[in-house]
């Protein structure tokens, strides 16, 4: 249950920031959807209806990000979760030997820039929200709870800069958490394995079909949903704090 929280989640107007948004109306919380003006969100949050509100959101912004936090406190009082689930990837190797062409800078940047800037300005903007709570009898005031991936650590061909930029989400967890301590704010990253999302419906079935294959057990796509289970749960487990979760099926992507 999430009744009576209120939740942040970038990247909401598809795939499993979505199936988060939907989980925290289904489950009684109300919700914010951050996600670029360009996105479906208005149409998503009028859907969902009067507990949740979109507030175009480029993560990278501070301004766009302060923005969404202001409205949050108008519309729905106070911040108890933020998730960030905004993420782009680009598929390029370091360098292209047949074309002699180096892997661009700027799409090295740009990767580096929505996932690991994007996360940590939305941390720690919206932990001075958060921050403002009356603590509980456990003197929690509230969580965070990031989106990295599993090519944080098995990176295949041509993901150097994802990998780099889910990476360093990995890295800034523990840190945080410590830094987050003191306030009674926790911090938990899942690190999806292979969701079926638009992300990955870009690829044709076939591919698809194999991807799948290669996971020990279920030997299937994760279901967005299942990953919005995992949200809720490091939102209410008192004790998952500075840790990354893998939700794989057992997954160890191959070269
Ligand atoms: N689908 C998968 O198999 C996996 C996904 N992930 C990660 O999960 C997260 C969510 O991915 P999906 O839902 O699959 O992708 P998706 O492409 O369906 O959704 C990502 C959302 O982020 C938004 N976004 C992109 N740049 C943004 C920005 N600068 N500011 C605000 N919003 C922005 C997009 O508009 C989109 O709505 C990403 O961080 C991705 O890297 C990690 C592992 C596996
Ligand atoms: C999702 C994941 C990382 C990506 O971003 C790529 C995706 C495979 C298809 C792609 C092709 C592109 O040209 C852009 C990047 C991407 C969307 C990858 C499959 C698994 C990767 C992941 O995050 C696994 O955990």
């Amino acid at each position: 249950m999430l009744k009576g929280l209120v939740g942040l989640v970038t990247g909401s107007a598809s795939g499993l920031g979505r199936a988060t948004a939907e989980r925290f109306v289904k489950e009684g919380g109300k919700v914010v959807i951050c996600d670029l003006p360009t996105s479906k969100g208005s149409e998503f949050a009028s859907q969902l209806g009067e507990n949740a509100v979109f507030v175009p959101t480029d993560v990278t912004s501070e301004k766009d990000v302060s923005e969404a936090l202001n409205i949050c406190k108008d519309k729905f009082g106070r911040l108890d979760a933020a998730v960030n689930c905004a993420g782009i990837g680009v598929a390029f190797k370091t360098y292209n030997f047949n074309k002699s062409l180096p892997h661009k800078l700027d799409d090295f940047t740009k990767v580096l820039m929505v996932n690991t800037v994007g996360t940590f300005n939305v941390i720690r903007l919206a932990v001075g929200v958060i921050g403002q709570n009356e603590p509980n009898e456990d003197g929690q005031r509230g969580v965070v709870v990031n989106t990295a991936s599993v090519a944080a650590y098995d990176g295949q061909i041509g993901q150097a800069a994802y990998s780099a930029s889910k990476g360093a989400i990995v890295g800034m967890t523990l840190p945080i958490a410590r830094d987050l301590a003191s306030q009674g704010i926790r911090i938990v990253t899942i690190a999806p394995g292979l969701f079926d999302t638009p992300l990955l419906q870009s690829l044709p079935e076939k591919v698809r079909h194999f991807l799948a294959k290669t996971i020990p057990f279920p030997s299937r796509l994760g279901k967005p949903e299942e990953y919005a289970q995992m949200v809720e749960c490091c939102i209410r487990n008192p004790l998952l704090n500075g840790e990354v979760i893998r939700l794989d099926g057992a997954l160890r992507m191959m070269a």
